[in-house]
């Protein structure tokens, strides 16, 4: 028999599949009329890592329009473009603790609460690039292409379904428009916001999309670089605190993940530095976020302990051995030093050199120098120095250096 080491990550997936396909309700959307032909038993989850490496199970290659899961993105886009304070000039970053589609502005500034619901998201497509709706579209088409690794399509029926009954998302526009923060025409805004919706992703594009923003903005499938990460930094927060609208701070608690949902059953969601999800399952509980994706999200988050601040325990010493019976001592530094792990070397270190001990710190075993570490140990050197201690370094890949 041939092995398959990954069955296990398979197998995973299956699991929370058959958890979401026990759990009955919730209704397809249906005030896009088109919407309303979804399949509700759909149901399908890929998890992209970022190395690129993709596991994926049920309907994972159907296609669906992104609707809502667009607005982070094109988010991204709009920040990689004008910057946080010009996007922020427009649009807030706070919690609104109200549906999708509410009737939305802060009072004081004019700014929707934030760019994750409808107000905000359409003031974000009005930041993008170009004139018309059909430029902007392009610039967000191609975006939203880099960030999946391939060529989307737009659901035309969906569009033009969209077009008609989108009356609401009009009036929002119109709102923003009157307190100066939206910034084109209204008709500008919402074409372009209609079709960025109605583009055709699939579970696992999604889960590329989110592993992008989890490998710092570089999609890890096709090694394309699609934002900063300052940007995906950025973006990642304001899906933790906005991204499932008045259920974003339960969804928090319970799950964990930064995401964003949409009402075409989409869920897309990340773990910085580890991987994206997609899931698709088209009915939607009150909230209108996918009933099956928030169960099978939290069913995977708590089965196997993916939450964004969960305790990992006392982390291994930073210093693998103290060699004091050399002179200088030697304390050799290893694996990857971030503040917590500088803190206590140099806390240990300054009890031996107040002792008046040489110390040589050495950092071959090292892998990774944090800027906080390498900040504390830069100073560590040159208040040494000043005070005539004997504190030296052994950093032969250049760890310390500015540039790396
Ligand atoms: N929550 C959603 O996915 C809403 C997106 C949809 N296009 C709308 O504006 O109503």
């Amino acid at each position: 028999m041939t092995v398959d080491l990954r069955d296990p990550i398979r197998l995973a997936l299956a699991r929370v599949v058959e958890e979401g396909r026990k759990l009955e309700g919730g209704d397809v959307a249906s005030y896009i009329p088109e919407l309303a032909r979804a399949d509700p038993d759909a149901l399908g989850v890929a998890i992209a890592s970022v190395r690129g490496t993709i596991h994926e199970t049920g309907d994972s290659d159907t296609e669906f329009t992104i609707q809502s899961v667009s607005k982070p993105f094109v988010l991204a886009l709009a920040l990689e473009q004008a910057g946080l304070t010009e996007v922020t000039r427009h649009v807030g970053l706070e919690p609104s603790g109200e549906p999708f589609n509410a009737i939305s502005l802060d009072e004081a500034t004019g700014r929707p609460f934030n760019p994750m619901i409808n107000a905000g998201a359409i003031v974000t497509s009005s930041l993008i690039d170009g004139d018309s709706a059909a430029e902007k579209f392009a610039v967000i088409r191609r975006g939203l292409e880099a960030f999946a690794g391939r060529q989307l399509d737009v659901d035309d029926a969906v569009f033009e379904s969209e077009l008609e009954s989108g009356d609401r998302n009009r009036a929002l526009a119109y709102l923003a428009r009157s307190a100066g923060t939206l910034a084109s025409s209204v008709d500008v805004a919402t074409e372009a916001y209609f079709r960025q919706c109605a583009l055709l992703v699939s579970a696992r594009d999604i889960a590329v999309m989110a592993a992008t923003l989890a490998a710092g903005g570089r999609n890890p499938v096709t090694g394309e670089r699609v934002v900063s990460e300052a940007v995906a930094r950025w973006t990642t927060a304001v899906m933790s605190s906005c991204g499932m609208y008045d259920a974003s701070g339960a969804w928090m608690v319970r799950v964990g993940l930064p995401a964003k949902s949409g009402v075409g059953g989409g869920v897309a969601a990340l773990l910085p530095d580890q991987f994206g999800i997609g899931t698709f399952s088209p009915p939607l509980d009150a909230q209108g976020n996918s009933a099956r994706g928030v169960a099978m999200l939290e069913a995977l988050s708590n089965e196997y302990g993916l939450h964004l601040l969960m305790h990992r325990g006392e982390p291994l010493s930073p210093i693998s051995t103290l060699d004091t019976d050399r002179d200088p001592i030697v304390a050799r530094l290893r694996g990857e030093l971030v503040f917590s792990g500088a803190e206590e070397v140099l806390t240990r270190l300054d009890t031996l050199a107040r002792d008046g001990v040489a110390i040589e710190m050495d950092l071959e075993g090292v892998t990774r120098l944090g800027p906080a570490a390498r900040l504390l140990f830069r100073d560590a050197l040159k208040e040494a120095s000043a005070s005539g201690h004997d504190l030296t370094v052994n950093d032969p890949d250049g760890l310390l250096d500015e540039a790396n």
